[in-house]
């Protein structure tokens, strides 16, 4: 099968060379066309433009930032829109809100084209490996037509019903997954303040109830204060803004995600933005500091 793909950044650039290896033809674009070199020297093909690759491809997946960038491919010059049509499916892996992936529904399916949203669960890793969670919605006829290559991108690809469904089930999970991360700082910070090993709180944590890969994978390196990024912090952080809008909208109390919420803000303000989202440890020990 020959698939397009939009957004060669950290997740999908994972993505698109796990596809050539598992055989499936890719033709890539990126904003940054250089980007698209390393997945030319593995057997891509380049499109110009988004809407040379919907032309090129009967399926073409997005992986873009956030939704200004998710609706920039859509509907700019040289879009998606261009050339869509019957036939010809779009399936956004981007994490965007729920308003923003009905309103490229809309448009794309106004043009008889087909649509998907499926955001994903899990970091680089899991996207080089194709071990993702696949939370789709929208056309369940162009998730059947789709998946082979989601049963190569995922470990699990959920069909969640209409769309707005999958975009509003990456937000809940990376609320609890950024509140998460700033309750297991502040706890790394407690370890240490009160004398205690934080490496032993690490072996204690992965012994109990309360084990997950996210302590465990990050832990190690936020003791030693490397943040290379897996998953940038500006991003949790809009996933926090957006999860925080979609509590608003639903008059769902969050004190916790809002406080997690100012401190991605801060870290952000610090210049951390561009680091993996674990560096919002820095925050948390810094505010311990001068307390
Ligand atoms: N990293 C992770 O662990 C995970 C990330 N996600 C989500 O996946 C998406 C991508 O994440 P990730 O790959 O980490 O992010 P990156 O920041 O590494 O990549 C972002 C991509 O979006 C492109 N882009 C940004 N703005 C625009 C624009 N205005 N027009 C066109 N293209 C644009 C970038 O192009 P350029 O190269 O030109 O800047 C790049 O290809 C995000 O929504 C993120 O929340 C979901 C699960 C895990
Ligand atoms: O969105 C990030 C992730 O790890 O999932």
């Amino acid at each position: 099968m020959e698939v397009g793909f939009l957004g060669l950044g950290i997740m999908g650039k994972a993505i698109s060379m796990n596809l050539l290896r598992n055989g499936f033809k890719v033709t890539v674009w990126n904003r940054t066309l250089s980007k698209c070199d390393e997945l030319v020297a593995h057997g891509a093909t380049v499109g110009g433009s988004p809407a040379e690759v919907i032309k090129k491809c009967t399926i073409t997946i997005g992986m873009l930032a956030d939704p200004a960038a998710a609706l920039s491919v859509v509907f700019d010059k040289g879009g998606v829109l261009e050339q869509i049509c019957p036939g010809k499916g779009y399936i956004d892996m981007s994490t965007v809100d729920h308003e923003t992936s009905i309103k490229i529904s809309q448009a794309i399916t106004s043009k008889g084209g087909h649509f998907l949203e499926a955001p994903v669960s899990g970091s680089k890793q899991p996207a080089e490996t194709g071990q993702l969670v696949i939370l789709s919605a929208g056309e369940k006829a162009l998730y059947d037509e789709a998946i082979s290559a989601l049963n190569v991108i995922g470990k699990k690809a959920f069909f969640l019903g209409e769309v707005g469904n999958g975009a509003k089930m990456k937000l809940v999970v990376n609320m609890i997954m950024g509140c998460m991360m700033n309750t297991f700082s502040e706890g790394l910070v407690l370890a240490e303040k009160s004398g205690l090993d934080p490496r032993t709180l690490l072996d204690v944590l992965d012994l109990g109830g309360i084990a997950n890969p996210m302590f465990k994978g990050k832990g190690p390196t936020m003791l030693q204060s490397n943040y290379a990024p897996a998953f940038p912090l500006k991003h949790q952080q809009k996933d926090m803004r957006l999860a925080l809008a979609l509590g608003d909208e639903n008059a769902v109390s969050m004190p916790i995600a809002a406080a997690a919420n100012e401190a991605f803000k801060k870290a952000r303000s610090l210049g951390l933005g561009d680091n993996d989202f674990s560096a919002v440890f820095e925050v948390v020990k810094d505010l311990k500091r001068s307390s």
